[in-house]
């Protein structure tokens, strides 16, 4: 199909690895599905495209400078860069692309029929009906965490005020949660504070946006997706995930940049490992541990006396791999320091379990792997997501929660070697999920009729004007 007879879709992915990867497997799919495609990024950015660029040489790009901010020092552009704190500055100074990219939309010989964006960049709802296109959101979280974020918006005032302890009884099941572990964009939220209006304001603009897509799947997350459809009062609600599950295409080994470690000698080192003996231990992109969190691990990896990889996000100020540790540990575990192959590693038949920070993605891709999460969650949705993964799916078990919180390095070792040594019912479970995400990307799933839905009514786009919403 040439690009003048398909929709032209402008795609614009948020610069953090966790909303940025899995924007772009979807952006495959929609790709091998006929669509016409730009991506928004910045240069720094440009290379985590590579995979997807060189597998879809059709898909454009537009390049465009990430304006300044007092916040975010010179050649920065990723969120991995400046930890969860930066996304306030990152999301404001994206905004001042409003212009540019209207000035490239209104120049264009066949401009995009809809923009497909992150809801960390809920400003382009405004500039979607300024252009007379619709906009789609792309939520990189779970829809747990947007019920409970819209929820937030929506009784702001009330839940600012309630003090240790916030409930929320319009949401399924009722949940409730102690307010420092409500989501971070809340917790860091300043009334009068320009980033933090600017944030907030985007979040309610992804509420009246035309039509949103979640990765995520009715298995998991149906009462809550239903929860949503009916808040939206539309059915353009399309849960597509786990897109980690779909082909991926994008040559998984050199999925967000290259791996610390040649790809090719972990998986060789899983190889002289028995099945399932090996917990994979990462908190995704952005966090870093502290000097007495990095020693209580490495203590507890250490007398838990099972098999590991520990991928280990190094920087100034931050915590390191205590000394002789890997002499100590010999062959059993292998550290990781920067970058690693997260999908292929976890997909080898040898890791059975996942110590993780609950990172959305992280949690689908352990899914999907059919392997048992052991939680820790630490920040932004994480505590959402290990709640529906420990106490609402029963197929993870929590290790440890909190930021800045030190694990007690005996009983963590005895629950990493409890948790990978017996049959516990959460890995059971963990199985019963993973077959059902898999069934769901499959010939006659859930997802795939989204995905299908979805690209369906992108293409009717084409030739017709759809806005607002
Ligand atoms: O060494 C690494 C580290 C991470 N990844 C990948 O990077 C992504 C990380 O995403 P996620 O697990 O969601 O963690 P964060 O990077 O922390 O993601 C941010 O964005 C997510 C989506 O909104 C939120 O759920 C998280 O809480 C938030 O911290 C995943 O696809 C991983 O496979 C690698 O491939 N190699």
């Amino acid at each position: 199909m040439s690009s003048t007879d398909s929709a032209h879709i402008l795609v614009f992915p948020y610069p953090a690895q966790g909303h940025m990867l899995a924007l772009l497997d979807l952006t495959h799919q929609l790709a091998i599905r006929g669509l016409t495609i730009t991506v928004v990024v910045t240069p720094k950015n440009l290379p985590i495209l590579n995979p997807l660029l060189s597998q879809h040489p059709s898909i454009q790009t537009l390049v465009l400078p990430l304006p300044p901010h007092p916040s975010i020092p010179p050649g920065v552009e990723n969120v991995k860069d400046l930890g969860n704190q930066g996304n306030f500055a990152i999301m404001s100074a994206l905004g001042a692309l409003y212009h540019p990219i209207a000035h490239w939309f209104n120049s264009h010989p066949s401009p995009p029929v809809a923009i497909l964006s992150d809801f960390f960049l809920g400003w382009t709802h405004h500039l979607a009906l300024h252009l007379a296109v619709p906009r789609i959101v792309f939520y990189s979280s779970g829809a747990f965490l947007v019920s409970v974020l819209n929820y937030i918006w929506h009784n702001l005032r009330t839940v600012r005020t309630l003090s240790s302890v916030a409930a929320f009884p319009d949401l399924p099941n009722s949940p409730s949660f102690p307010s420092d572990h409500l989501p971070s964009v809340f917790r860091r939220y300043r009334e009068s504070e320009p980033d933090s209006e600017f944030m907030k304001n985007g979040m309610i603009a992804n509420i009246s946006s035309w039509g949103c897509v979640f990765n995520t799947l009715d298995d998991l997350e149906g009462n809550y997706l239903d929860h949503f459809r009916k808040e939206m009062g539309h059915s353009r609600v399309w849960a597509v995930g786990p897109l980690c599950g779909l082909d991926s295409g994008a040559g998984p080994a050199e999925r967000g940049g290259p791996s610390a470690v040649l790809a090719s000698d972990v998986m060789t080192w899983l190889d002289g490992c028995p099945d399932e003996s090996v917990v994979y231990v990462c908190f995704g992109s952005q966090v870093l541990l502290t000097g007495p969190q990095m020693e209580a691990l490495a203590a507890g990896l250490e007398r838990s006396g099972t098999r590991f990889i520990w991928v280990v996000k190094v920087a100034d100020g931050y915590g390191v791999v205590p000394d002789g540790f890997e002499d100590r540990v010999g062959g059993r575990g292998m550290v990781i320091r920067g970058w690693a192959a997260q999908v292929p590693i976890l997909s080898h038949g040898a890791v059975g379990g996942f110590l993780s920070h609950c990172g959305w993605n992280s949690v689908l891709e352990g899914i999907v792997a059919g392997v048992m999460l052991l939680a820790w969650p630490m920040e932004a949705d994480q505590f959402v997501n290990a709640r529906l993964m420990v106490e609402e799916m029963g197929a993870a078990v929590r290790v440890c929660e909190g930021r800045d919180t030190v694990p007690d390095s005996a009983e963590l070792a005895r629950t990493i070697a409890d948790s990978m040594g017996g049959t516990r019912p959460e890995k059971v479970q963990a199985k019963v999920i993973h077959e059902k995400a898999l069934a769901s990307v499959r010939e006659g799933g859930s997802s795939l009729r989204d995905l299908d839905g979805l690209v369906k009514e992108l293409h009717g786009l084409h030739g017709r004007r759809v806005t607002g919403g």
